[in-house]
């Protein structure tokens, strides 16, 4: 499965619900090929615990194994790569790191708006944009950017867009068409009553929005 494929369902995990490893093998189970640790309230030592555990389990399904903010634990766990924000350790710093001494390891970085993206795409593997839509997830997230937002990154970009914030079952299929390569969801899964059966309708919502919508001519 290429890199594209496997971040078309990008799933960041939150344990509020139901434990980041229970979310996340639950998310693993549905088909999911991308996970992010998420944890923004636990110590350092917790957080690497948690890492530990995801790393394996991401192994055995065949997935990615991203961490975000700390890639201190990332390369503590060897994952596969660190997801960075505008408020956290430099792009640039971290993309010097990767290149002299984990070379291959993934690097994603948020944008928020189109310059932010321009810059973001000089050091990043895939960037993180929105938020698309209101979200209670992220406290500190700033002002939505829209579908119309997206796609003005997305045409102006030329590393893969994972667009975030807001993103369910209702609108899924809309943000794909804006030309994102993938979808990142927190609540659309983490919070659901039962994760394994949300991931698995936004699989089959991903796969039918590849569909064409009109027969192909023979
Ligand atoms: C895939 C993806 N995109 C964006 C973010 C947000 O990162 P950041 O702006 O650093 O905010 P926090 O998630 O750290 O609160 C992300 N985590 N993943
Ligand atoms: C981490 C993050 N970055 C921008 S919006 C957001 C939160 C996304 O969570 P949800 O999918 O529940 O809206
Ligand atoms: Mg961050």
């Amino acid at each position: 499965m290429s890199f594209a494929e496997k971040i078309r369902l990008y799933f960041i995990t939150d344990g509020r619900s139901h434990g980041h490893e229970r979310v996340a093998e639950m998310a693993l189970k549905a088909g999911v090929k991308t996970i992010q640790l998420r944890e923004k309230r636990l110590p350092a030592r917790e957080i690497y615990g948690i890492a530990k555990r995801l790393r394996r389990l991401t192994y055995d399904y065949e997935a990615l194994f991203i961490v975000n903010d700390r890639f201190d634990i990332a390369i503590s766990v060897e994952a596969d790569g660190i997801h960075v924000g505008q408020e956290d350790l430099p792009a640039k710093a971290i993309r010097s790191l990767i290149d002299e001494k984990f070379p291959g390891m993934i690097l994603g970085v948020s944008a928020r708006d189109l310059s932010e993206a321009l810059e973001a795409e000089k050091y990043a593997d895939y960037l993180g944009v929105g938020p698309v839509f209101p979200t209670s997830t992220k406290e500190d997230a700033r002002e939505v950017i829209g579908i119309d937002g997206l796609k003005k990154v997305c045409s102006a970009v030329k590393v893969p867009v994972v667009a975030i914030g807001g993103i369910n079952h209702s609108n899924v299929s809309e943000v794909l068409k804006a030309g994102c390569t993938g979808v990142a969801v927190i609540s659309a899964i983490a919070f659901s009553e039962n994760p394994e059966k949300s991931a698995e309708e936004l699989l089959n919502l991903i796969e039918n929005s590849n569909k064409p919508h009109k027969p192909v001519n023979r």
